[in-house]
């Protein structure tokens, strides 16, 4: 049964996000996105209503104008928390930006680690299907390498998930 926090979180994330699509050759509403990583987490048994509700908002605060106060006076200081673990520093170079992220996985919180792997998984599978527009071959090639190189910062985290990740990173002679 979905809580009442939960479908707040949903709404509050499909208006932020109501205007973005995601770069696919269908243009897939951004929402679907998070509504993706949220069912993945739910279909690996993650049933914490925090790291759900983070996971709906965990573009939000990089992506449209909320701000991490925004989230703690709608949804406490639990979720806005994780959902600052969530967040890249969009200041920063693209480079630093990627580098960041391999180093940040390894001293996220368990919780936070749950949505990283499973925002990771809606991305790759994603990008197995489709290159995103404007990108080349090689930089969809990149994404792989570098989101395992993520991934292997987080391990011994959920098992289901890591299992599904590891089929992907087979299939590209990653493993
Ligand atoms: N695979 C895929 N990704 C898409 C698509 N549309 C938007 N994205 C977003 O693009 C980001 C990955 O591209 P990058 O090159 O790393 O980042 P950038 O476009 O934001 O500069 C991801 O952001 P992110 O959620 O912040 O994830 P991450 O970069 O932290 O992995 C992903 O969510 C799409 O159609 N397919
Ligand atoms: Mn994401």
């Amino acid at each position: 049964m979905a809580s009442l926090d939960f479908l707040k979180s949903l709404q509050f994330a499909a208006q932020k996000h109501s205007k973005q699509r995601r770069k696919d050759p269908d243009s897939t509403p951004y929402v679907n996105h998070l509504i993706n990583v949220s069912t993945i987490l739910a279909e690996a048994g993650i049933r914490d209503e925090g790291v759900l509700m983070a996971a709906v908002l965990h573009d939000v605060v990089e992506d449209t104008d909320t701000t991490f106060v925004d989230l703690e006076d709608l949804f406490g200081v639990d979720v806005s928390s994780l959902v600052r673990e969530l967040t890249d520093d969009k200041t920063l170079a693209k480079e630093e930006r990627k580098r960041l992220q391999i180093e940040n996985a390894a001293r996220s919180t368990r919780r936070a680690r749950f949505i990283k792997l499973a925002d990771k998984l809606d991305n790759l599978r994603d990008l197995q299907i489709n290159k995103p527009r404007g990108w080349t071959e090689e930089r969809r090639e990149e994404y792989f390498v570098w989101a395992k190189q993520v991934v292997d910062n987080m391990r011994g985290t959920n098992a289901k998930l890591e299992a599904q990740l590891d089929e992907i990173f087979a299939k590209r002679n990653l493993l």
